[in-house]
């Protein structure tokens, strides 16, 4: 069975976000992820983390103005200074806090346009230098239109194939069942095909977004395939609690 870490973005809602990380360690989570600890000091997330005794899995980059409606600006003409300013912020955070992991937004934008790809390849080498030199390893994610219409990186083959243009080791998919479930579907071929390049996997039923094992695919089967492919990473429990975080954690339980 994989290792699992607890989305505290999605999962722990019941109590402020600091105060997640003993919840989520006193339910046995032995790791953490998140989309942003920005709203913190970075020291303030790293004591809460070490006294929880978890691990941290993975955090995202700030993605600009999130109210606003953005999500990521790796594929904004016109903002590389913002992306810069964005890429460094994460670096310092993820020093403090540790973790092995950073996710890169790509932001809203046309997948065909020529200038969106342009830019997103620019600040993607960019992230991929400046979290090699900080032994950081970087991933990026397919995300599904109807969670967030427009995005850019909205296919699987194409982040293969931007990771594969790249050709740095520490840049990899982040590969989740969720989103690759409602683009594309064969999910577990998907594991197979994709699993050098798999460096996160991130897991909720489908359609709702609830608990796993709750939706249209059989998780037990796409757990076997996890551990089949040799996967060592965390899976990520990045799911809205149908009915409180506690009341359903007996899908764990019952693994
Ligand atoms: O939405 C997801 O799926 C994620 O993994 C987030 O990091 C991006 O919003
Ligand atoms: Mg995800």
């Amino acid at each position: 069975m994989p290792k699992f870490a607890a989305n505290l973005t999605m999962m722990f809602n019941e109590v402020p976000f600091l105060d997640r990380f003993a919840a989520a360690a006193e339910c046995g989570f032995r790791a953490v992820e998140y989309l942003f600890p920005y709203d913190q000091p970075a020291e303030v997330v790293a004591e809460r983390l070490q006294r929880a005794g978890l691990a941290q899995a993975l955090f995202n980059m700030p993605p600009g103005d999130w109210t606003a409606g953005e999500r990521g600006m790796a594929a904004l003409p016109g903002r590389e200074a913002d992306f810069a300013q964005a890429l460094d912020m994460a670096i310092d955070y993820a020093k403090v806090i540790g973790t092995p992991l950073l996710h890169m937004m790509a932001g809203v934008a046309p997948a065909a346009d020529q200038t969106a790809i342009k830019t997103y390849r620019d600040n993607l080498k960019r992230a991929v230098d400046r979290t090699g030199e900080a032994g950081i390893g970087l991933v990026i994610e397919p995300i599904n239109g109807r969670d967030m219409p427009g995005y850019f990186l909205n296919d699987f083959e194409r982040a293969i194939d931007f990771i594969s243009d790249m050709d740095a080791s520490h840049l990899k998919l982040q590969f989740d069942v969720y989103h690759r479930q409602i683009l594309h579907g064969d999910v577990i071929m998907a594991l197979r095909q994709m699993a050098p390049l798999i460096g996160h996997i991130q897991i909720a039923s489908v359609p709702d977004r609830h608990e796993p094992t709750t939706g249209e695919l059989d998780d037990r089967r796409i757990f076997a395939a996890i551990d089949a492919i040799g996967y060592q990473g965390y899976v990520g429990c990045e799911y809205r609690p149908a009915d409180g975080t506690l009341e359903g954690l007996g899908w764990m339980a019952r693994l």
